[in-house]
Protein backbone atom coordinates (compact mmCIF):
# COMPACT_ATOMS: atom_id res chain seq x y z
CA UNK A 1 0.00 0.00 0.00
CA UNK A 2 1.07 3.61 -0.65
CA UNK A 3 2.37 5.56 2.11
CA UNK A 4 0.73 8.79 2.76
CA UNK A 5 1.91 12.67 2.40
CA UNK A 6 0.96 15.54 3.48
CA UNK A 7 2.05 18.22 2.21
CA UNK A 8 1.68 21.96 2.78
CA UNK A 9 3.28 23.36 0.13
CA UNK A 10 2.40 23.43 -3.63
CA UNK A 11 5.13 21.39 -5.94
CA UNK A 12 5.49 21.85 -9.40
CA UNK A 13 2.79 20.13 -11.26
CA UNK A 14 6.40 17.35 -12.35
CA UNK A 15 7.11 17.07 -8.79
CA UNK A 16 3.48 16.19 -7.82
CA UNK A 17 3.56 13.84 -10.29
CA UNK A 18 6.72 11.84 -9.31
CA UNK A 19 5.39 12.02 -5.71
CA UNK A 20 1.71 10.61 -6.55
CA UNK A 21 3.63 7.88 -8.47
CA UNK A 22 4.89 6.32 -5.04
CA UNK A 23 2.68 8.34 -2.47
CA UNK A 24 -0.78 8.99 -1.19
CA UNK A 25 -1.22 13.22 -1.61
CA UNK A 26 -2.96 14.95 0.45
CA UNK A 27 -2.29 19.15 -0.29
CA UNK A 28 -3.19 21.69 2.43
CA UNK A 29 -3.09 24.34 -0.12
CA UNK A 30 -2.94 27.38 2.67
CA UNK A 31 -1.98 27.49 6.27
CA UNK A 32 -4.72 29.26 7.19
CA UNK A 33 -7.76 28.49 9.63
CA UNK A 34 -9.65 25.85 7.45
CA UNK A 35 -5.55 24.29 6.08
CA UNK A 36 -4.78 23.36 9.93
CA UNK A 37 -8.42 21.78 10.86
CA UNK A 38 -7.00 19.96 7.46
CA UNK A 39 -3.78 19.29 8.11
CA UNK A 40 -4.86 18.12 11.52
CA UNK A 41 -7.33 15.71 10.14
CA UNK A 42 -4.78 14.42 7.55
CA UNK A 43 -2.24 13.87 10.26
CA UNK A 44 -3.57 10.81 12.62
CA UNK A 45 -2.71 8.58 8.81
CA UNK A 46 0.61 10.71 7.77
CA UNK A 47 3.90 8.76 7.21
CA UNK A 48 5.26 11.46 5.27
CA UNK A 49 5.62 15.63 6.18
CA UNK A 50 6.31 18.33 3.38
CA UNK A 51 6.19 21.66 3.44
CA UNK A 52 7.76 24.75 5.28
CA UNK A 53 7.02 28.27 7.65
CA UNK A 54 5.22 26.13 9.65
CA UNK A 55 5.97 25.65 13.55
CA UNK A 56 5.42 21.87 14.00
CA UNK A 57 5.19 21.80 17.89
CA UNK A 58 4.45 18.18 19.66
CA UNK A 59 0.90 19.08 19.99
CA UNK A 60 0.48 18.83 16.09
CA UNK A 61 2.95 16.15 15.79
CA UNK A 62 1.15 13.87 18.67
CA UNK A 63 -1.43 13.54 15.86
CA UNK A 64 0.61 11.65 13.47
CA UNK A 65 1.65 8.33 15.71
CA UNK A 66 2.01 6.96 12.03
CA UNK A 67 4.82 9.88 11.10
CA UNK A 68 8.62 8.36 9.60
CA UNK A 69 9.81 11.76 8.05
CA UNK A 70 9.67 14.95 7.66
CA UNK A 71 11.03 17.24 4.57
CA UNK A 72 11.57 20.39 5.17
CA UNK A 73 11.39 22.72 2.24
CA UNK A 74 14.01 24.92 4.17
CA UNK A 75 17.73 24.91 5.34
CA UNK A 76 16.86 26.97 8.62
CA UNK A 77 14.90 23.99 10.94
CA UNK A 78 14.49 26.64 13.80
CA UNK A 79 10.92 25.33 12.97
CA UNK A 80 10.80 21.97 14.78
CA UNK A 81 11.19 20.48 18.06
CA UNK A 82 14.81 18.42 17.27
CA UNK A 83 14.67 16.45 20.18
CA UNK A 84 11.67 15.25 20.26
CA UNK A 85 11.83 14.40 16.88
CA UNK A 86 14.61 11.95 17.45
CA UNK A 87 13.11 10.69 20.46
CA UNK A 88 10.33 9.75 18.24
CA UNK A 89 12.93 8.57 16.15
CA UNK A 90 11.38 10.65 12.85
CA UNK A 91 13.68 11.65 10.08
CA UNK A 92 13.81 15.42 9.73
CA UNK A 93 15.70 16.39 6.02
CA UNK A 94 16.19 19.76 5.24
CA UNK A 95 17.20 21.39 1.18
CA UNK A 96 21.03 22.65 2.35
CA UNK A 97 23.61 24.06 -0.27
CA UNK A 98 20.91 24.28 -3.06
CA UNK A 99 19.89 27.87 -1.91
CA UNK A 100 23.38 28.82 -0.99
CA UNK A 101 24.04 31.36 -3.48
CA UNK A 102 20.67 32.64 -4.21
CA UNK A 103 20.54 33.76 -0.52
CA UNK A 104 23.78 35.20 -0.87
CA UNK A 105 22.81 37.23 -3.71
CA UNK A 106 19.82 38.41 -1.62
CA UNK A 107 22.35 39.64 1.32
CA UNK A 108 24.92 41.48 -1.45
CA UNK A 109 21.15 42.91 -2.39
CA UNK A 110 20.53 44.00 0.91
CA UNK A 111 24.11 45.37 1.20
CA UNK A 112 23.42 47.40 -1.51
CA UNK A 113 20.29 48.68 -1.69
CA UNK A 114 20.70 49.67 1.77
CA UNK A 115 24.05 51.45 1.33
CA UNK A 116 23.02 53.17 -1.95
CA UNK A 117 19.78 54.09 -0.88
CA UNK A 118 18.41 52.35 -3.82
CA UNK A 119 14.51 52.20 -2.55
CA UNK A 120 14.20 55.40 -0.85
CA UNK A 121 15.71 57.14 -3.96
CA UNK A 122 13.73 55.02 -6.86
CA UNK A 123 10.64 55.90 -4.89
CA UNK A 124 11.86 59.91 -4.65
CA UNK A 125 11.49 59.54 -8.69
CA UNK A 126 8.40 57.44 -8.74
CA UNK A 127 6.94 60.21 -6.56
CA UNK A 128 8.05 63.14 -8.89
CA UNK A 129 10.52 64.29 -6.37
CA UNK A 130 13.21 64.22 -9.00
CA UNK A 131 13.19 67.84 -10.01
CA UNK A 132 17.24 68.76 -10.10
CA UNK A 133 20.31 66.81 -9.54
CA UNK A 134 20.47 65.41 -6.70
CA UNK A 135 22.94 66.85 -3.93
CA UNK A 136 24.68 65.77 -0.58
CA UNK A 137 21.60 65.04 1.30
CA UNK A 138 20.78 61.91 -1.24
CA UNK A 139 24.05 60.59 -1.27
CA UNK A 140 24.62 56.78 -0.03
CA UNK A 141 27.94 55.14 1.24
CA UNK A 142 30.63 53.28 -0.83
CA UNK A 143 29.93 49.35 -0.58
CA UNK A 144 33.48 48.65 -2.27
CA UNK A 145 36.35 48.07 -0.42
CA UNK A 146 34.61 48.59 3.16
CA UNK A 147 34.65 45.80 5.15
CA UNK A 148 32.28 42.91 5.17
CA UNK A 149 31.63 41.41 8.58
CA UNK A 150 29.92 37.98 8.79
CA UNK A 151 28.58 36.52 11.89
CA UNK A 152 28.09 32.70 11.03
CA UNK A 153 30.68 31.45 8.67
CA UNK A 154 28.62 28.66 7.20
CA UNK A 155 27.71 28.03 3.43
CA UNK A 156 25.73 31.21 2.91
CA UNK A 157 28.22 33.29 5.26
CA UNK A 158 31.25 31.50 2.34
CA UNK A 159 28.92 32.35 -0.43
CA UNK A 160 28.73 36.39 1.21
CA UNK A 161 32.38 36.76 1.62
CA UNK A 162 33.32 35.38 -1.81
CA UNK A 163 31.27 37.81 -3.57
CA UNK A 164 32.76 40.88 -1.05
CA UNK A 165 36.16 39.52 -2.00
CA UNK A 166 36.22 39.08 -5.71
CA UNK A 167 33.47 41.59 -6.28
CA UNK A 168 33.79 44.26 -4.23
CA UNK A 169 37.45 44.28 -2.66
CA UNK A 170 36.11 44.18 0.66
CA UNK A 171 38.31 43.18 3.32
CA UNK A 172 36.53 40.39 4.86
CA UNK A 173 36.06 39.82 9.24
CA UNK A 174 34.02 36.89 10.16
CA UNK A 175 32.94 35.59 13.97
CA UNK A 176 31.80 31.58 13.57
CA UNK A 177 32.09 28.93 16.61
CA UNK A 178 35.79 28.61 15.06
CA UNK A 179 38.03 29.51 12.27
CA UNK A 180 37.94 28.17 8.99
CA UNK A 181 41.63 27.99 7.48
CA UNK A 182 39.92 26.87 3.71
CA UNK A 183 38.01 30.64 4.14
CA UNK A 184 40.72 32.37 5.15
CA UNK A 185 42.92 31.28 2.25
CA UNK A 186 40.46 31.83 -0.56
CA UNK A 187 39.05 35.32 0.37
CA UNK A 188 41.75 36.46 2.83
CA UNK A 189 38.89 36.51 5.53
CA UNK A 190 40.03 37.49 9.12
CA UNK A 191 38.88 35.41 12.77
CA UNK A 192 37.63 37.57 14.93
CA UNK A 193 35.54 37.87 17.89
CA UNK A 194 32.04 38.74 17.46
CA UNK A 195 32.93 42.20 19.96
CA UNK A 196 35.74 43.02 17.16
CA UNK A 197 33.51 42.62 14.24
CA UNK A 198 30.74 44.17 15.67
CA UNK A 199 33.26 47.48 16.28
CA UNK A 200 35.32 47.63 12.95
CA UNK A 201 33.33 46.31 10.44
CA UNK A 202 31.28 48.59 7.82
CA UNK A 203 28.66 45.97 6.95
CA UNK A 204 27.58 43.65 9.57
CA UNK A 205 25.92 40.62 7.98
CA UNK A 206 23.84 37.93 10.04
CA UNK A 207 24.30 34.39 8.41
CA UNK A 208 23.41 32.41 11.31
CA UNK A 209 20.60 29.58 12.48
CA UNK A 210 18.37 30.61 14.85
CA UNK A 211 19.04 28.44 17.89
CA UNK A 212 18.86 28.59 21.92
CA UNK A 213 22.50 30.14 21.12
CA UNK A 214 21.83 32.52 19.06
CA UNK A 215 18.28 33.43 20.20
CA UNK A 216 18.42 37.09 20.94
CA UNK A 217 22.66 37.57 20.37
CA UNK A 218 22.65 40.63 18.95
CA UNK A 219 20.82 43.49 21.11
CA UNK A 220 21.18 46.65 22.73
CA UNK A 221 25.15 45.98 23.74
CA UNK A 222 26.13 44.84 20.46
CA UNK A 223 23.89 47.72 18.69
CA UNK A 224 26.28 50.33 21.24
CA UNK A 225 29.46 48.57 20.11
CA UNK A 226 28.93 49.05 16.18
CA UNK A 227 30.18 52.17 14.35
CA UNK A 228 27.13 55.23 13.65
CA UNK A 229 28.42 54.68 9.63
CA UNK A 230 28.00 51.01 9.89
CA UNK A 231 25.15 49.27 8.16
CA UNK A 232 23.13 46.13 9.91
CA UNK A 233 22.14 43.16 7.28
CA UNK A 234 20.28 40.33 8.37
CA UNK A 235 18.96 37.00 6.59
CA UNK A 236 19.70 34.63 9.06
CA UNK A 237 16.10 34.51 11.18
CA UNK A 238 14.38 37.50 13.05
CA UNK A 239 14.58 36.36 16.22
CA UNK A 240 18.52 36.28 16.50
CA UNK A 241 18.17 40.05 16.62
CA UNK A 242 16.46 41.89 19.24
CA UNK A 243 14.10 43.65 16.98
CA UNK A 244 13.54 46.70 19.51
CA UNK A 245 16.84 47.09 20.55
CA UNK A 246 17.37 47.79 16.48
CA UNK A 247 14.61 49.85 16.37
CA UNK A 248 16.46 51.93 19.07
CA UNK A 249 19.98 51.86 17.53
CA UNK A 250 18.03 53.10 14.20
CA UNK A 251 16.56 55.83 15.65
CA UNK A 252 19.23 57.11 17.69
CA UNK A 253 21.74 57.13 14.82
CA UNK A 254 23.70 54.24 16.55
CA UNK A 255 23.77 52.52 12.98
CA UNK A 256 23.52 54.09 9.35
CA UNK A 257 20.82 51.59 8.12
CA UNK A 258 19.60 48.23 7.94
CA UNK A 259 18.97 45.88 5.18
CA UNK A 260 16.28 43.18 6.86
CA UNK A 261 14.70 40.27 5.04
CA UNK A 262 13.77 38.46 8.09
CA UNK A 263 12.17 39.74 11.16
CA UNK A 264 10.68 38.20 15.20
CA UNK A 265 7.36 38.22 13.55
CA UNK A 266 6.52 37.46 10.12
CA UNK A 267 4.75 38.84 7.88
CA UNK A 268 6.15 41.83 9.49
CA UNK A 269 3.15 44.13 10.86
CA UNK A 270 2.30 47.35 8.84
CA UNK A 271 2.82 49.31 11.24
CA UNK A 272 6.30 48.45 12.35
CA UNK A 273 8.17 51.14 12.88
CA UNK A 274 10.92 50.03 10.72
CA UNK A 275 8.55 50.33 8.22
CA UNK A 276 8.31 54.80 8.57
CA UNK A 277 12.36 54.71 8.01
CA UNK A 278 14.02 55.34 5.22
CA UNK A 279 17.10 53.80 6.28
CA UNK A 280 16.12 50.71 6.40
CA UNK A 281 14.94 48.01 3.49
CA UNK A 282 12.47 45.54 4.34
CA UNK A 283 12.19 42.54 2.08
CA UNK A 284 9.27 39.24 2.33
CA UNK A 285 11.89 36.58 3.63
CA UNK A 286 12.96 36.20 -0.37
CA UNK A 287 16.17 34.88 0.54
CA UNK A 288 15.61 31.57 -1.68
CA UNK A 289 12.75 33.31 -3.65
CA UNK A 290 13.83 32.56 -7.56
CA UNK A 291 11.92 30.29 -9.50
CA UNK A 292 14.90 27.89 -10.26
CA UNK A 293 15.90 27.86 -6.53
CA UNK A 294 12.43 27.20 -5.02
CA UNK A 295 12.40 24.38 -8.08
CA UNK A 296 15.73 23.33 -6.38
CA UNK A 297 14.47 23.00 -2.84
CA UNK A 298 11.13 21.46 -3.25
CA UNK A 299 13.12 18.68 -5.45
CA UNK A 300 15.46 18.07 -2.83
CA UNK A 301 12.83 18.15 -0.17
CA UNK A 302 10.80 15.17 -2.48
CA UNK A 303 14.63 13.36 -2.70
CA UNK A 304 14.42 12.98 1.28
CA UNK A 305 11.07 12.43 1.91
CA UNK A 306 10.79 9.56 -1.03
CA UNK A 307 14.32 8.01 0.19
CA UNK A 308 13.13 8.13 4.10
CA UNK A 309 9.60 6.22 3.21
CA UNK A 310 11.24 3.90 1.21
CA UNK A 311 13.46 2.96 4.35
CA UNK A 312 16.64 4.73 3.03
CA UNK A 313 18.62 7.22 4.70
CA UNK A 314 17.75 10.77 3.36
CA UNK A 315 20.95 12.40 2.04
CA UNK A 316 20.17 16.03 4.30
CA UNK A 317 19.10 13.84 7.11
CA UNK A 318 19.16 16.48 10.06
CA UNK A 319 18.57 14.49 13.35
CA UNK A 320 21.63 11.39 12.49
CA UNK A 321 20.37 10.16 15.93
CA UNK A 322 16.93 9.17 14.41
CA UNK A 323 18.44 6.77 12.04
CA UNK A 324 18.64 3.35 13.34
CA UNK A 325 20.81 2.35 10.37
N1 LIG B 1 16.59 34.75 4.50
C1 LIG B 1 16.37 33.57 3.96
O1 LIG B 1 15.47 33.41 3.14
C2 LIG B 1 17.25 32.43 4.31
C3 LIG B 1 17.76 32.32 5.58
N2 LIG B 1 18.59 31.28 5.90
C4 LIG B 1 19.14 31.22 7.25
O2 LIG B 1 20.56 31.14 7.16
C5 LIG B 1 21.02 30.21 8.10
C6 LIG B 1 22.40 29.71 7.71
O3 LIG B 1 22.34 28.84 6.61
P1 LIG B 1 23.66 28.06 6.12
O4 LIG B 1 24.75 29.02 5.82
O5 LIG B 1 23.24 27.12 5.06
O6 LIG B 1 24.02 27.28 7.46
P2 LIG B 1 25.42 26.71 7.95
O7 LIG B 1 25.09 25.70 8.97
O8 LIG B 1 26.22 26.28 6.76
O9 LIG B 1 26.14 27.97 8.59
C7 LIG B 1 25.82 28.50 9.82
C8 LIG B 1 27.09 29.00 10.46
O10 LIG B 1 26.73 29.67 11.65
C9 LIG B 1 27.72 29.40 12.62
N3 LIG B 1 27.17 29.48 13.97
C10 LIG B 1 26.14 28.80 14.50
N4 LIG B 1 25.92 29.18 15.76
C11 LIG B 1 26.84 30.12 16.05
C12 LIG B 1 27.12 30.91 17.18
N5 LIG B 1 26.40 30.79 18.30
N6 LIG B 1 28.13 31.78 17.11
C13 LIG B 1 28.87 31.90 16.01
N7 LIG B 1 28.65 31.19 14.87
C14 LIG B 1 27.65 30.31 14.90
C15 LIG B 1 28.22 28.02 12.35
O11 LIG B 1 29.57 28.05 12.75
P3 LIG B 1 30.48 26.75 12.90
O12 LIG B 1 30.60 26.19 11.52
O13 LIG B 1 31.76 27.31 13.39
O14 LIG B 1 29.74 25.84 13.83
C16 LIG B 1 28.05 27.87 10.84
O15 LIG B 1 29.24 28.05 10.17
C17 LIG B 1 19.91 29.15 8.12
O16 LIG B 1 19.93 28.39 9.33
C18 LIG B 1 18.66 29.97 7.99
O17 LIG B 1 18.18 30.34 9.26
C19 LIG B 1 18.90 30.34 4.98
C20 LIG B 1 18.41 30.40 3.72
C21 LIG B 1 17.51 31.44 3.27
O1 LIG C 1 14.72 30.83 5.35
C1 LIG C 1 14.85 29.97 4.56
C2 LIG C 1 15.50 28.72 4.81
O2 LIG C 1 15.64 27.95 3.84
O3 LIG C 1 15.87 28.45 5.94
Amino acid sequence: MKKHVVLYKKLSAQLMERLQAQAQVTLIERLDAQGLAQLRAALPTAHGLLGASLKLDAALLDLAPNLHAIASVSVGVDNYDIDYLTERRILLSNTPDVLTETTADTGFALILATARRVVELANLVREGGWQQSIGPRHFGTDVHGKTLGIIGMGRIGEALAQRGHFGFGMPVLYHSHSPKPAVEQRFGARYCSLETLLQQADFVCLTLPLTAETHGLIGAQAFAQMRPESIFINISRGKVVDEAALIEALRNHQIRGAGLDVFEREPLNADSPLLQMDNVVATPHMGSATHETREAMAQCAVDNLLAALAGGRPVNLVNARAWKG
